[in-house]
């Protein structure tokens, strides 16, 4: 992890970014499994994260709020730890969509996938100010679950790298309503 430590995100700000309306994953989770409070579109106190793909791999951007400090000019570790999973969840989802043959915008809804196992390492302190940019790319894709690793960087610069192990979701956390102790 040291080696990495300087490492740039040689794009500039805006870069990848994706044309307005363009559909997210989130945008195509079965109504179900649309309530996460990272991502789901339906949780109205959410973070509301979209994930696009981007012709290589995934982008998420959110700009932290004020209230997501850590200390004064940095960000949570929380809420970055949160960005990372559910990045990483939508993903591993679009590379399950993917494999079975659909593209974002078919019909079919895109396969939601739980977090079995969340690492997350903090390289440096993250600015609160600047818009975060989280990058993810599945290095394994079995039966049951995909592995992500997902970076994080603000101003190009890399702050934080997570390595997430995403399993379908089980049956039994479906068609629950909010409420009920499960979404
Ligand atoms: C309406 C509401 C909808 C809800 C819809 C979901 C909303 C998602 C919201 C965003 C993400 C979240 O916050 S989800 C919330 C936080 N996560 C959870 O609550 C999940 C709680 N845990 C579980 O339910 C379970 O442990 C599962 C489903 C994750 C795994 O069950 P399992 O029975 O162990 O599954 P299994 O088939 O054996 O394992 C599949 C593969 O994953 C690997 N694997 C399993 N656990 C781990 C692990 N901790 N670390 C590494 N690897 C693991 C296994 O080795 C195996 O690899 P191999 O042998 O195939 O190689």
């Amino acid at each position: 992890m040291t080696a990495d430590r300087g490492a740039q995100h040689p794009p500039a700000a805006g870069e990848g970014r994706p044309p307005a309306g363009a559909i997210a994953v989130q945008d195509r989770y079965a109504d179900d499994f649309a309530w996460c409070y990272g991502c789901g579109r339906h949780n109205p106190a959410g973070l509301g994260l979209k994930t696009h793909w981007d012709g290589e791999g995934t982008v998420t951007r959110f700009r932290p709020r004020p209230e997501h400090m850590a200390v004064p000019g940095y960000v949570y570790g929380g809420l970055i730890a949160s960005l990372i999973d559910c990045h990483s969840m939508a993903t591993a989802s679009l590379a399950l969509y993917h494999r079975d043959g659909h593209r974002l915008g078919d019909p079919e809804p895109v396969p939601r996938c739980v977090t079995a196992s969340l690492q997350v390492d903090y390289l440096r302190p993250t600015p609160l100010g600047p818009e975060l940019v989280v990058r993810g790319r599945v290095v394994e894709l079995g039966a049951r679950k995909a592995v992500v690793e997902s970076e994080l960087y603000a101003n190009g610069v890399l702050c934080a790298r997570g390595r997430v192990v995403a399993v379908p979701a089980p049956p039994t956390m479906t068609g629950a309503s909010p409420g009920q102790g499960e979404g």
